[in-house]
């Protein structure tokens, strides 16, 4: 019997692929399977684990690995981790309030709230600007800091960019008014512009004022979602370095709002609730659908 428990954060909503639940092993087919809202289960994506091997304990230390709708592997992320951690906790996985997750993006520090809806906080640790570029003939030509600069992303449309890496990478645009509408036009655009090695998150920022960020967001690998947590991070440190925000703001998305925190010594925190939504239970007829199949 495979058994999957879904959750959302803001709406991102996740699915936990637990092996001792009977979860397929990571991977694109399972994963799209999942995820398809109209013949699957229906997600943003899946979070596979805890994992076994090299640090699996119960010691607050767990492996798991984080696919994108598409089946494409995100290295690690924000809402999805919150979540991990709170499914661990509420499965009697471990006690502690403070977990370290390991994934292939590096570990990540969790502190679970007091009670199971209760708000929790990832520390997704430092971050930078930079972000890897193409040159004409196609190769990769480097890692160029992209800071408040105009970048045309198709003839006639000119964003203003500032990119973002915090495990993943993501292009922040500063735009009059954040709008799903304007995200679902740009977000594609950003995603997909040829002159960045490897595809970016989008997020469309306004700036409300020093302490309120509207985002808007179009995740590679799902398109529209209605809340992000590495996304509302991204635009935080972008408005911050910008000098346009305090160190402390409320990013208001589609789904909610959730609270970024730039530390002093140049950590990001996320914090914002989690929700449980419930357990699947996999038909025997759509089980077959979660393996590749094999070439004769
Ligand atoms: N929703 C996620 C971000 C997913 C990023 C993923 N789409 C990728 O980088 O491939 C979050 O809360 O951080």
């Amino acid at each position: 019997m495979t058994t999957l428990v879904k959750y959302h954060a803001l709406g991102n909503d996740y699915l936990v692929a637990d092996p001792e639940l009977g979860a397929p092993a990571p991977g694109a087919t399972a994963t799209r399977a999942l995820c398809d809202r109209r013949t699957g289960v229906g997600a943003d994506g899946v979070l596979y684990g805890p994992l076994p091997g090299p640090g699996a304990d119960p010691q607050g230390m767990f492996q798991v690995r984080v696919f994108n709708a598409d089946g494409t592997e995100c290295a690690r992320n924000a809402n999805g981790l919150r979540i991990f951690a709170r499914y661990l906790r509420e499965h009697g996985r471990t006690h502690q309030d403070e977990l370290t997750l390991r994934t292939p993006g590096g570990d990540v520090r969790v502190r679970l709230g007091g009670s199971a809806t209760a708000a929790c906080t990832i520390d997704l640790g430092s971050w930078t600007h930079r972000i890897a570029t193409v040159a004409d003939g196609g190769q990769v030509a480097g890692d160029a800091e992209l800071v408040g600069v105009p970048l045309e992303i198709e003839p006639g449309t000119t964003v203003h960019a500032t990119a973002v890496h915090n495990g993943v990478p993501h292009l922040v645009a500063l735009v009059d008014d954040a709008t799903t509408e304007l995200a679902a036009r740009l977000g594609p655009l950003i995603v997909g512009y040829a002159r960045f090695a490897e595809r970016p998150n989008a997020e469309l920022l306004t700036v409300e004022d020093r302490r309120t960020l509207r985002v808007r967001i179009w995740e590679r690998g799902v398109g529209h979602t209605p809340a992000s947590g590495s996304g509302a991070c991204a635009a935080a440190c972008a408005a911050h370095r910008l000098g346009l925000t305090d160190p402390a703001v409320n990013v208001v998305m589609p789904g909610g709002t959730v609270g970024v925190e730039i530390t002093e010594d140049e950590r990001v925190l996320l914090s914002g609730p989690t929700s449980l939504v419930g357990r699947v239970t996999l038909a025997d007829e759509f089980v077959p659908l979660l393996r590749a199949r094999t070439p004769r």
